[in-house]
């Protein structure tokens, strides 16, 4: 479903994503792991084709990234960093105006704003201004949007960053409900969910991959767990950032 082909992007003189290639199919939930600044977010805009590679290419359920960008979008569902625009808008706006970029009809845009809704639990805010809402509402309404046209694949930047132990227990629930029809690639900085959230786990560190197990596999290589086998991968990149 997701084809990630040798990836390349540099920010002036610095590699920020070096060769990344990896295939992620139907099932599988992905844990996208790896110290601050090794690449995460750029491979993921990438993906999302937010911004364009040097090198390399992305294929999301065969189609291109950038030879066939339109339908490779309308395959995906991404979840930026941070908050999402349209701060002006309720979340119930923000939708339709998601609705109307992915051609939804009518009949279907109604249907897809009340599941979208039901699932990232946003109901009793849907009608208040999203700046006004709290950073964990504002991360739902995100991933509510990214849900909408049902895509094939989901990119979910940090997802759960923000949430309470509450409702980061529902977006799990929500994306383990969602995982056996689609392939889905998660980054997060909290390694004790990447267990009960993903079914595979890839490190990388200064824009390479140095792992990619599932998360049992990487947690049993040390007796620290996942955590030690984490730092013991990246701890080059931490001395060499000090
Ligand atoms: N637009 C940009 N211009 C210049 N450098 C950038 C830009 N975006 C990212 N970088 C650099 O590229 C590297 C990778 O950044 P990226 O945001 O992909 O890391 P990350 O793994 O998502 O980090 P974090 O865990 O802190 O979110 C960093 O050194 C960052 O400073």
């Amino acid at each position: 479903m997701l084809e990630l082909k040798q990836l390349a992007k540099s920010f002036g003189e610095h590699k920020a994503v070096d060769s990344v290639s990896f295939t992620l199919n139907k099932g599988e939930v992905l844990g996208f792991l790896g110290p601050n600044g090794a690449g995460k977010s750029t491979t993921m805009r990438m993906v999302a084709g937010v911004i364009e590679p040097d090198r390399g290419d992305v294929l999301i359920s065969g189609n291109s990234v950038i030879s066939q960008r339109r339908e490779a979008q309308r395959r995906l569902g991404y979840l930026p960093e941070g908050a999402p625009l349209y701060r002006d808008m309720t979340p119930v706006e923000f939708l339709k105006f998601m609705a109307a970029a992915h051609d939804l009809t009518r009949a279907e845009r109604n249907a897809a704003i009340d599941r979208v809704i039901a699932d990232a639990r946003i109901a009793n805010v849907a009608s208040r201004r999203i700046g006004n809402l709290s950073k964990g509402y504002r991360r739902r309404v995100g991933l509510a949007g990214s849900l909408l046209h049902d895509p094939d694949v989901l990119v979910l930047d940090e997802p759960t960053d923000g949430l309470d132990p509450i409702q980061k227990r529902a977006v799990r629930a929500l994306i383990a409900r969602m995982a056996p029809e689609k392939a889905i690639l998660i980054s997060t900085h909290t390694l004790e969910e990447v267990p009960a959230m993903c079914n595979r786990a890839i490190v990388i560190d200064r824009g390479r991959i140095v792992a990619d197990g599932t998360p049992e596999s990487l947690a049993s290589q040390n007796p620290g767990g996942l955590e030690e086998t984490f730092i013991k991968l990246t701890e080059a990149s931490e001395s060499e950032a000090a």
